[in-house]
């Protein structure tokens, strides 16, 4: 049996950000990330800082932990990290869930393929901008978004850009022109992570929402798109594991 490395399985909460936002849903958050954005808000799975909580979980054992957490208050999980797609084997995952009448959604960042993509339900690809400190490797990302083309699963799919600032965004106009049959997200940036008040946080992000709605107002390349807080932020501010 597969053993994937899981750092949190939590739940039921809302699904905070992007193409299902407010799908009340479980969270399985793997460890280990090929990036290390400057603004990462889960820099705890791959920065070593948490590196003795991992657990290396069967995909049995990750169904069991879903419903001993989750109980039946749940139909839907999403995958996150760091970067799943790291991981080859999540169809043993994917597949059980399925067979329970679960849907199944995916975070990355758009930097590898896996088969198992076409499996999911809810696929957010969320490549990242200059202020991450990353670099986007485009045949990669053209790839992916290729194979999912062919295998009829656009309707499933999303991109994502978080923005942090100008240059951010003439990044994400780039991005919807490259893609533009993919529905677009463009998401506020969250660069306050040492705030533990989630009111103050909540405060200073619909103002970094407001500057984003302006931005995206007057901009020409960016109209069919929706621009979206994380909403778990603005509830329960930098918490883990909700
Ligand atoms: C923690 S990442 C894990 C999945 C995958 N590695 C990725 O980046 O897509 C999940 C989502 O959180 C976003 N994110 C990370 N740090 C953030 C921050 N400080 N503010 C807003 N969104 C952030 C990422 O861009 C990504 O869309
Ligand atoms: N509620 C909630 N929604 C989220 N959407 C994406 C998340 C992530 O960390 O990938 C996340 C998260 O950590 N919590
Ligand atoms: S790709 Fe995702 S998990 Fe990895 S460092 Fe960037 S935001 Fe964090
Ligand atoms: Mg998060």
């Amino acid at each position: 049996m597969n053993k994937f490395p899981v750092l949190e399985i939590f739940g039921p909460t809302i699904q905070g950000e992007g193409m299902v936002v407010g799908r009340k849903t479980m969270f399985v958050r793997t460890a280990g990330c090929d990036y290390s954005c400057s603004w990462c808000d889960s820099a705890f799975t791959w920065d070593g800082s948490a590196k003795h909580d991992i657990e290396r979980l069967t995909s049995e054992e990750i169904v069991t932990r879903l419903i001993d957490t989750g109980g039946e208050q749940f139909d839907h999980v999403t995958i996150s990290g760091g970067n799943p797609a790291l991981l080859k084997n999540l169809h043993e995952l994917i597949v059980p869930l399925h067979e329970r009448g679960i849907e199944v959604a995916l975070e990355t960042q758009g930097s590898r393929w896996q088969e198992w993509f076409t499996q999911i339900d809810d696929l957010t690809i969320s490549p990242k901008p200059p202020s991450s400190g990353m670099k986007t490797d485009w045949n990669i990302l053209d790839d992916i978004l290729i194979r999912l083309e062919g295998a009829d699963r656009l309707q499933n799919t999303s991109i994502k850009v978080v923005i942090f600032n100008k240059e951010d965004l003439s990044y994400a106009e780039k991005v919807h022109e490259r893609y533009p049959n993919v529905p677009f997200f463009l998401q506020v940036g969250n660069d306050d992570l040492e705030e533990n008040e989630a009111g103050t946080l909540a405060s200073h992000l619909l103002d970094q929402y407001e500057w984003l709605i302006d931005q995206v107002v007057a901009s020409s390349k960016l109209n069919k798109v929706r621009v979206l807080p994380q909403v778990h932020a603005l509830v329960w501010g930098n918490k883990r594991g909700v």
